[in-house]
């Protein structure tokens, strides 16, 4: 087709649409890539490309010796202190070659590093890992969703995906559903999230003030852990809790053991089915908003509309897709991982701000978190 002509249907193709498919021909070029790689100005350039493109290649094996250094016991043995082969060895249950080879695979990709005398302690990224127990969860829990994506193309086919390892996770009201094991389901995927909230609710207070408060309720809002987060920081907030009725008496179990969360009020029920209770000036949705489709969710931020008062908030925090830097925790993992457990998708911050005021909310605005990697912040007013 000549440059600059339409496809039946499709707009003419634009100056930049032109420019993409020449730098995509030179760069994919053999010969542009041996030229780049021994110019001295290019090379840097050059390696760095080629070593972004091995990474994606060899991911899943990275995954992999990742959770095989965290089943093992080895990255939380190595984060107590340095320590030789043999007693890792003993810890992981495998013989000193298999330790070996698992020990110099994390020390290439930086989870492990050899010191002096046979000893190792943690790599640069083993460190920052070790500490983080929401990261180690979501190692362990890969396991369903690399098996849902063993097949991509099998999974994208699907567009009635119920029978997914991750659909099976993550089965809300597996009560309404008549599932026997609804309680134990409510229980792992709610202590999935406890794990990994710590690190939520720390950006979402550094980034909203809720000193102007004096009420907040957490729809969705699984044991309570982010609540739990924020009256530690506002005790002067009054607190409620909504979720799932599977799910309430986990969060009134972990109240018992707080004594903070003393003013706490717990709300039973299905956010798309039952009004949002209301005398509330705060609406939270942390991590609810990408579970669901476009139309549940326009539902669930309407019936959240309709319990506040004029000039009450809402605020969501959860990943969302195309942030800068982070673009492919947006629409690789999370769009990939929301495909396989069958329902939602991480949208921007900017169609989120369209869905709100689709629904009658004004005033929206996205607040700057400082690792949006873990979590974005969209603030409107009712
Ligand atoms: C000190 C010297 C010498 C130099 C300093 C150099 C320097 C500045 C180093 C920087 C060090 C530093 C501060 C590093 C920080 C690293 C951090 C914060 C890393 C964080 C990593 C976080 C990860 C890997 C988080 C992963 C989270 C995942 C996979 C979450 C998944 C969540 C899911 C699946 C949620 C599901 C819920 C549902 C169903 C979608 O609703
Ligand atoms: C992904 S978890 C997020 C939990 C918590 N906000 C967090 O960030 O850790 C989603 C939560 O929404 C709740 N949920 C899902 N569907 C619901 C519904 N229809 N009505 C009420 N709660 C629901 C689940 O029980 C779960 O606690």
């Amino acid at each position: 087709m000549k440059q600059g002509r339409s496809i039946e249907g499709l707009p003419p193709r634009t100056l930049r649409m032109r420019f993409l498919e020449w730098r995509n021909r030179v760069i994919g070029s053999d010969r542009f890539q041996r030229f780049a790689a021994r110019n001295p100005l290019l090379r840097p350039v050059a390696r760095q490309r080629a070593s972004a493109v091995f990474d994606l290649v060899a991911g899943f094996t990275y995954s992999q010796v990742l959770l095989g250094m965290v089943e093992s016991g080895i990255l939380a043995r190595l984060g107590t202190g340095p320590a030789a082969v043999d007693e890792l060895s003993r810890i992981a249950g495998l013989p000193e070659t298999g330790t070996k080879r698992l020990l110099r695979a994390a020390q290439a990709i930086g989870i492990a590093q050899e010191g002096k005398a046979g000893w190792w302690v943690l790599g640069r990224h083993g460190a920052v890992l070790h500490g983080n127990g929401g990261a180690i969860a979501m190692i362990r829990h890969h396991r369903l969703l690399y098996a849902d994506l063993a097949d991509p193309l099998a999974l994208l086919a699907d567009e009635r995906r119920s029978d997914t390892q991750l659909a099976n996770f993550w089965k809300y009201g597996a009560a309404k559903h008549g599932d026997p094991r609804s309680a134990a389901i409510a229980a792992d995927y709610s202590e999935l999230m406890a794990d990994s909230q710590k690190a939520v609710a720390a950006e979402v207070l550094e980034t909203f003030s809720f000193h102007r408060c004096t009420s907040l309720l957490d729809v969705g809002g699984g044991n309570g852990t982010f609540l739990r987060a924020v009256s530690e920081a506002h005790p002067h907030l009054r607190l409620g809790l909504f979720d799932l009725p599977d799910v309430v008496p986990l969060a009134r179990a972990q109240v018992s053991e707080s004594a903070s969360h003393s003013a706490l009020q717990f709300h039973e029920g299905d956010f798309l089915a039952d009004p949002i209770p209301q005398g509330y000036e705060l609406v939270s949705l942390v991590r609810i908003l990408h579970d669901h489709d476009d139309e549940p969710a326009r539902q669930l931020l309407e019936n959240i509309r309709r319990a506040l008062a004029p000039g009450a908030r809402l605020l969501i925090a959860e990943p969302m897709a195309e942030t800068s830097g982070a673009e492919g925790m947006g629409d690789a993992y999370f769009g990939m991982y929301l495909w396989a457990m069958g329902s939602g998708r991480p949208r921007s911050a900017r169609e989120i701000r369209g869905m709100l005021e689709e629904v009658g909310f004004s005033a929206t605005r996205q607040l700057r978190t400082s690792q949006p990697l873990i979590t974005s912040v969209v603030v409107a007013t009712a």
